[in-house]
C-alpha cells in the first residue's frame, strides 16, 4: 500500500501518483485530502509550491470518479429509493435550494440574505401527542413550527402551515400576530402538536406560550411535518434522539416515538427512485482559475492524476477564453464533462448561454480565492454558487474548496462565512508566509548614489513617461531621477543574471510595456545569452502558449511577465526570479517569489527597489485604450482622468514587510549574495543536498538520531547501574 493509499487515495488515482516520483503527500495533502474525502468545506492556506492542487484534485477525481461508477451501475438509484423510510431527519429532498442539511439531518442554514428557504422533516405525525426541540445556533430570522406536505415551505404563508418566528409573531396563511416573546441565538423553542385536539403550541426555553393555533383536523390527518423556514441562519433540531433540554408538558411525547405504523412518510422530491442520469452539460466539479494558464495547469494535472481511471473513464474539459468557444460547446454538447477547470469569464459565457448547467455540481472550487476575489469575482462566484444544488440528487451535499498561499484576507473569510458550510480551516502556517526554500532579498536601486545612468553607452528603452520632461544628467528634479531608476533597473537586471551566471528566470515587470521593452532590450543585447519571451495579457493567446512552453522547456532562458504569472504557475526546479519592480499588491509579492523554491527546490528571488519614487503609467477604466498610445502624462491626484502615479517603493517594501512579518535581507548594487546568510551549500533549482528531503529518506534521516539515542540510553542506564552498586557496596 503506498502512503496516499493510506490517505484514502484509491490504488488506480496511487498508481498515477508513484508515475511521477511523489513518494509522500506533502503536509497540506495529509491534511486535505482525507477532509474532502470526509465531505466537508475546506479552506487550505499553504506556502506556495507546497502541493496545493494535489490537495483537492486527487479527492475530487476520485469522488466524481465514485459516482460515475454509481450512476452506471444503477446504485444511486437505489439511494434516492432508499430515502423512502429515512430516520427522523430534516429531509434533503424536500428543501428550499439556498438551504443546506447537514450531514446527520439534524441541523439547517440557510445563508440567503433576501429570501426565505424552507425544509420539512422526513416523517410526521396524524394522531397522539407529540413535541420536538429547535435551538437557534445563529443569529438571523427564523420561523419553526408544523406543516402538511403540500404546504408552502414558507412556513406560515399559506393555510397548510403554522409557524413561530423569531420576531415574537406566530403566523398560519400570511397572518402574522403577535405571540408570545421574540427568540434568537441559543433560545431552545420546543413545539407541540396535540393532533386529537388539533392545538398547536410553543416553549420558548421551558417556558409554555400557550396556545397558538387551533389547527383543522382534515388536515391533521393528512400528516403533520416538523417545518423550519430561514432567512440567513441556522437552527440544530432534537426529534428525541437526544435527552431534551426543557422536557416536554405532561402527556406529550418525543416526536420519533410515533409508531411505525401511524407516521407518515415524506414523499416530496422523492421522484418514484426512478434511475438517475446526469446531463452531459452538467459537470460534478467546476474549479475556477485566476489564469489561463494556470487553468491549462490545473487541468494538466487532472490528466496525469486520472491517468489509470479508465473505467468508466472521467470526462474533463479546460473553459479558458482564447480556445475557439463553439469548440467547448460541441464538446459539452456531444461528448460532455464531468470535471470544468475553467477561468472566470468564459464560465460565465457558456453557462448563460445555457451550454453549461450547474444542476449537477457537487464541488466548486476556487483557486488562488484571494485573487479571485480581489479582481472583483465575489458576484460572480456568489451567483454560480446560487445556482448550485445545496444538496445533489443522489442527497450529497455541495462541497466547497477554497485555497490560496495568501488566504489571510478580509474577503476571504467574507466570502467564506457567507457561502460556505461548517468550513474547516487547514492552516499550517497562521500567516501568509514565504517557503524557508525562497532566499529573497531586495537591492535598493539609487540614482543618487549609483551614478552610472548618466553615462551609459546602451540602455534600455524605458516606458516614456518623462518623454516630454526636460530631464538629464545634473538636473536632480524627481523627474530626472525617476527616468534614471528606470535605465538603472535595466542594468540591475542584466548585472543580476551575469552575477548569478542565471540560465533560467523569471522576470516581472510592472507593465505589459514595461516587458516589452525589457524583452527587446535583452534580444538586443545578447540573442543567446539573454534569449527571452514575453506571457502579458496583450500578447495573442497561442502566442502565450507558446512561450510559456518554450521557457518551461528550457528553449529560452528568461521569461518576462506581468502579474498575470504571479500566481500558480509550476516550473519544476526554477531557480531564479527577479523583481523589476515590486507589486503593489502586497499578496502578489509572497506569490510573485513562491515560482521559485517549489517542491522543495531552493531558490532565489531578487527584487529591486528603487530609493526615489518613480512615475509611471497608470491607465484605469477611464483611459479610452486602457494605455495603447496613450501619452497623458497627467496625475491621477491631480485629474480624476490622469494616467500616471508616483509609485512609492519603499512603502510597498515596508507594507509587504510588515505583512509577513520579516525584514528581507538588503544586498548590495554588485548584486551578490552572502553565502553564509542561507546555506553555504545551497544549489539553486536543486534540493537542499546536506538535509535530504522531508518527503523521501525519511528513515535513513532518522537512522543517526536512533543511534545517538541507543547510545545516551545504554549509556544512563550504565550510570544507574553503577551508582546502585556502589550505594550496596557501602551498606556491605
Ligand atoms: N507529494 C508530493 N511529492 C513530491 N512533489 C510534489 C508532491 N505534491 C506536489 N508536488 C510537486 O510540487 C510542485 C508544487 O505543487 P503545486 O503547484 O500544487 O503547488 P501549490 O501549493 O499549488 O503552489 P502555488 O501556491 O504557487 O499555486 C509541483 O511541481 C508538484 O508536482
Amino acid at each position: 500500500m503506498t502512503a496516499f493509499e493510506e490517505f484514502g487515495v484509491l490504488p488506480e488515482i496511487a498508481k498515477a501518483i508513484e508515475e511521477l516520483e511523489w513518494t509522500l503527500p506533502t503536509d497540506i495533502q495529509a491534511e486535505g485530502i482525507p477532509l474532502v474525502l470526509g465531505g466537508g468545506d475546506v479552506l487550505m492556506a499553504a506556502e506556495t509550491g507546497s502541493g496545493k492542487t494535489a490537495a483537492f484534485c486527487l479527492p475530487i477525481i476520485q469522488i466524481v470518479w465514485e459516482t460515475i461508477k454509481d450512476i452506471q451501475s444503477g446504485k444511486l438509484q437505489k439511494a434516492a429509493a432508499d430515502k423512502s423510510s429515512p430516520p427522523w431527519t430534516m429531509s434533503t429532498l424536500d428543501r428550499g435550494g439556498a438551504l443546506a442539511v447537514s450531514p446527520d439531518g439534524l441541523r439547517v442554514q440557510s445563508r440567503e440574505f433576501k429570501e426565505w428557504h424552507g425544509c420539512r422533516c422526513t416523517r410526521g405525525a396524524r394522531t397522539g401527542k407529540w413535541g420536538f426541540e429547535a435551538t437557534v445556533t445563529d443569529e438571523g430570522l427564523c420561523r419553526v413550527g408544523w406543516s402538511v406536505l403540500q404546504a408552502n415551505l414558507d412556513l406560515g404563508t399559506d393555510r397548510c402551515g403554522y409557524g413561530f418566528g423569531g420576531t415574537g409573531k406566530k403566523s398560519n396563511n400570511k397572518q402574522f400576530d403577535n405571540y408570545g416573546e421574540a427568540f434568537g441565538k441559543s433560545d431552545v423553542i420546543t413545539c407541540l402538536l396535540d393532533c386529537d385536539s388539533g392545538e398547536i403550541r410553543f416553549m420558548k426555553n421551558g417556558v409554555d406560550l400557550g396556545t397558538a393555533f387551533r389547527a383543522n383536523k382534515d388536515l391533521i390527518r393528512e400528516g403533520m411535518f416538523p417545518a423550519v423556514v430561514l432567512k440567513n441562519a441556522e437552527m440544530a433540531f432534537n426529534f428525541g434522539d437526544k435527552p431534551f433540554k426543557h422536557g416536554l408538558p405532561a402527556g406529550y411525547l418525543p416526536i420519533n416515538k410515533v409508531p411505525a405504523e401511524e407516521e407518515v412518510k415524506n414523499t416530496n422530491g422523492q421522484g418514484g427512485g426512478e434511475t438517475l442520469t446526469i446531463a452531459k452539460n452538467a459537470p460534478q466539479a467546476v474549479i475556477i482559475e485566476p489564469s489561463r494558464e494556470l487553468a491549462e495547469q490545473t487541468s494538466n494535472q487532472i490528466k496525469k492524476f486520472k491517468k489509470y481511471l479508465d473505467d468508466p473513464p472521467i470526462r474533463e474539459l479546460l473553459v479558458i477564453g482564447g480556445i475557439n468557444v463553439k469548440e467547448q460547446i460541441s464538446y459539452l454538447q456531444n461528448t460532455g464533462a464531468d470535471i470544468i477547470v475553467g477561468t472566470p469569464g468564459r464560465l460565465e459565457d457558456l453557462i448563460q448561454g445555457g451550454y453549461l448547467s450547474l444542476a449537477n455540481c457537487r464541488f466548486f472550487v476556487l483557486d488562488e480565492a484571494d485573487g479571485l476575489l480581489k479582481q472583483g469575482y465575489t458576484d460572480l462566484i456568489e451567483r454560480l454558487h446560487k445556482e448550485m444544488p445545496k444538496i445533489t440528487a443522489d442527497g450529497r451535499r455541495l462541497q466547497m474548496i477554497v485555497c490560496s498561499a495568501t488566504l489571510h484576507a478580509f474577503e476571504v473569510k467574507k466570502m467564506a462565512e457567507k457561502l460556505m458550510y461548517f468550513p474547516t480551516w487547514i492552516d499550517l502556517k497562521g500567516e501568509d508566509a514565504v517557503p524557508e526554500t525562497v532566499h529573497h532579498v531586495v537591492v535598493p536601486v539609487d540614482p543618487q548614489k549609483d551614478k552610472s545612468w548618466q553615462n551609459l553607452r546602451r540602455h534600455i528603452l524605458t516606458d516614456a513617461v518623462h518623454a516630454q520632461d526636460n530631464v538629464r544628467p545634473g538636473n536632480n528634479s524627481p523627474e530626472t531621477l525617476s527616468e534614471a531608476v528606470k535605465l538603472l533597473k535595466g542594468e540591475y537586471v542584466i548585472r543580476a543574471i551575469d552575477v548569478h551566471d542565471m540560465d533560467r528566470a523569471i522576470i516581472f515587470c510592472r507593465t505589459k510595456l514595461d516587458c516589452d521593452n525589457l524583452e527587446k532590450y535583452m534580444r538586443q543585447l545578447d540573442r543567446n545569452k539573454y534569449s527571452c519571451v514575453c506571457l502579458h495579457g496583450d500578447r495573442k493567446p497561442n502566442e502565450r502558449r507558446a512561450n510559456l512552453e518554450s521557457f518551461k522547456r528550457d528553449q529560452v532562458k528568461f521569461l518576462i511577465c506581468t502579474d498575470v504569472a504571479a500566481r500558480g504557475l509550476d516550473i519544476t526546479g526554477l531557480p531564479f526570479m527577479i523583481n523589476v519592480t515590486l507589486p503593489d499588491e502586497k499578496s502578489n509579492y509572497v506569490h510573485r517569489i513562491g515560482r521559485v523554491g517549489r517542491a522543495e527546490r531552493m531558490g532565489l528571488a531578487i527584487s529591486l527597489v528603487s530609493s526615489v519614487p518613480e512615475k509611471v503609467w497608470y491607465h484605469g477604466e477611464w483611459c479610452r485604450t486602457r494605455g495603447r498610445n496613450c501619452w497623458n502624462t497627467s496625475l491621477t491626484t491631480d485629474n480624476p482622468k490622469g494616467c500616471c502615479v508616483w509609485y512609492n517603493e519603499p512603502q510597498y517594501l515596508a507594507d509587504i514587510e510588515d505583512h509577513l512579518n520579516v525584514t528581507i535581507q538588503q544586498i548590495e548594487p554588485d548584486l551578490q549574495v552572502p553565502h553564509d546568510d542561507f546555506d553555504g551549500k545551497v544549489v539553486y533549482g536543486q534540493k537542499r543536498q546536506a538535509t535530504g528531503t522531508i518527503y523521501e529518506n525519511h528513515t535513513q534521516q532518522m537512522v543517526p538520531i536512533i543511534r545517538e539515542l541507543t547510545k545516551l540510553e545504554s549509556e544512563a542506564q550504565l550510570i544507574y547501574v553503577k551508582r546502585h552498586l556502589m550505594k550496596l557496596a557501602k551498606l556491605g
